[in-house]
C-alpha cells in the first residue's frame, strides 16, 4: 500500500483494562433505511463497497461529524464499526479534562523538520497537556484488497464528511510512495491502531504536529475504550522547548532507528541522532546490551532457568534507567514480579508489582485505581 504506520507505544497493561464488555449493536451497511435514525450514531449514511479481490469482504465509511474536534470517519468492516460505536460516547478513562485557558503549547516552524510543537509554559512530568481524538481511522486491509482508485475515493469521502476537512488536508506530507494526498497524509501522520481486533491506522490531527525524537520528552496515552488520546510529559518540559514523542520502539541503536524512520520518508535529526560520536556510541552500547539481554531473558525463561532470568532482568532494569527509557522501567519491574511469582516468592513479586504500578502512575501512564494490584497479581496466575 505504501502506507506506513507508527507504533502505538503505550497501551495500558492488558491486565489493567477495566473496560466492561462492549455492548454490540448490529452491523449496519448501505442497505439500511434512508432516515438518519437508521444509521445512528453515524451522522451520514454509510457508503459501502465490496472488496474487488474478495467480494465476501465489505467495507464502509462511517462518519460522525460531531465527534471530538472535527468529527470522525472510520473506513472499516460493518461488524467492526458496530462493535466500536460505544467508543464514540466514552470519555477518556480517568477523565482529566485539559485546562485550555492557559495554552501549554504552540505549533511553529522547526527547520529542517517542517512544523513542530513547542511548550509555551513549563509542563510538569506526568502532566497530560494535549488532548485529541482519532479523526480518520482506516482498516489496513482495505487498501490491500481494493482497487486503488476506489480506495482513494473512500479516503476522500472520509475526509469530506468531517466537520473540518482542512484540519486533515493541511497536515504534513512526506511519504515517498504515496500517489494520493490522503494516502500521503495517513502515511506521514497516522499511528497503528487496533480496532475490533483488526489492524487499523488512526490519524490524530493535533498530535500529528509533534515531531519524533529518539529520547522524547512526551508520550501518547491511548484509551482502550474511546477514540481519545492524551499527550503526557515524560519529564519536566521547559518553556520554549520542543515537545517530542517517539514514533518507534525506543530501545534500538541509531542505525536501526534511522532505517525504521526512513520508511516514513525522513532522516531523523533529533538531538540523540545528531549528538557527538561518543554520546551516540554510549547510547548504542546500552541499547545493544538491552537487546542481547532480552534474548538471554527469553532463553532463560524457556529453559526454566530462574536465576539467569532474574539476573538478566536486573541488568536490563539498570540499563533502561541509565538510558532513560522510562516506558521500559515499569515493564522491567513487572517482569521481575512475574519471575518471583513463578518462583513462589509472592512477597518479592508483590513488591515489584507495586513498584511497576507506582512507576506507571508516577509517569502518568495510568491513573490510580485501588484494584490494580489485585488485578495484576491475578493476571500472574492465569
Ligand atoms: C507526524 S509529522 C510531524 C509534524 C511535521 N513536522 C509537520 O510539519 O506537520 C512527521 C513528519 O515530520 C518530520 N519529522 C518528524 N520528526 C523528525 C525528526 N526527528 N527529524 C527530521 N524530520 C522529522 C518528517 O518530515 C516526518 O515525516
Amino acid at each position: 500500500t505504501g502506507v506506513a504506520t507508527k507504533h502505538c507505544l503505550i497501551d495500558p497493561p492488558h491486565a489493567l483494562r477495566h473496560d466492561s464488555q462492549l455492548r454490540c449493536p448490529p452491523p449496519i451497511d448501505e442497505s439500511i433505511g434512508s432516515q438518519p435514525v437508521d444509521w445512528s450514531p453515524w451522522t451520514h449514511q454509510p457508503d459501502c463497497v465490496n472488496a474487488e479481490k474478495d467480494p465476501s469482504l465489505k467495507y464502509c465509511v462511517y462518519s460522525n461529524s460531531r465527534h471530538g474536534y472535527q468529527g470522525i470517519s472510520i473506513i472499516t468492516k460493518p461488524k467492526t464499526a458496530a462493535d466500536s460505536t460505544d467508543m464514540l460516547d466514552e470519555e477518556f478513562p480517568g477523565g482529566h479534562r485539559i485546562n485550555n485557558t492557559t495554552p501549554s503549547y504552540a505549533v511553529v516552524d522547526i527547520p529542517p523538520k517542517g512544523k513542530g510543537v513547542v511548550a509555551t509554559r513549563k509542563i510538569k512530568r506526568a502532566e497530560p497537556f494535549m488532548s485529541d481524538w482519532a479523526t480518520v481511522v482506516l482498516d489496513v486491509s482495505f487498501p490491500k484488497v481494493m482497487q486503488q482508485q476506489v480506495g482513494h475515493q473512500f479516503l476522500h469521502l472520509a475526509a469530506e464528511q468531517l466537520s473540518n476537512p482542512d484540519k486533515v488536508l493541511e497536515l504534513g506530507r512526506s511519504s515517498t510512495k504515496a500517489i494520493d494526498i490522503m494516502e500521503d497524509i495517513l502515511g506521514t501522520n497516522a499511528f497503528s491502531y487496533t480496532l475490533g481486533g483488526d489492524s487499523h491506522m488512526a490519524l490524530y490531527p493535533e498530535v500529528a504536529r509533534i515531531n519524533h525524537a529518539c529520547k522524547p520528552n512526551a508520550f501518547v496515552r491511548f484509551s482502550a475504550t474511546s477514540f481519545d488520546v492524551k499527550v503526557v510529559a515524560s519529564r519536566d518540559i521547559e518553556i520554549g522547548e520542543e515537545i517530542t514523542i517517539s514514533y518507534i520502539p525506543m530501545n534500538h541503536p541509531r542505525e536501526k532507528r534511522q532505517r525504521d524512520l526512513r520508511r516514513w520518508g525522513f532522516q531523523c535529526k533529533c538531538s540523540l541522532c545528531t549528538a557527538s560520536k561518543t554520546e551516540i556510541a554510549a547510547s548504542d552500547y546500552r541499547r545493544e546490551k538491552i537487546a542481547s539481554l532480552q534474548d538471554d531473558l527469553l532463553k532463560a525463561i524457556a529453559e526454566l532457568d530462574g536465576t539467569t532470568a532474574v539476573r538478566a532482568a536486573y541488568e536490563i532494569l539498570a540499563l533502561v534507567k541509565a538510558e532513560d527509557i522510562t516506558s521500559m522501567v515499569a515493564t522491567q519491574y513487572e517482569i521481575l514480579a512475574r519471575l518471583f511469582w513463578k518462583a513462589g516468592d509472592t512477597e518479592t513479586a508483590t513488591k515489584y508489582a507495586q513498584q511497576s504500578l507506582d512507576t506507571l502512575m508516577d509517569l502518568g501512564y495510568i491513573d490510580y485505581r485501588p484494584d490494580d494490584l489485585p488485578l495484576l497479581l491475578k493476571d500472574f496466575t492465569t
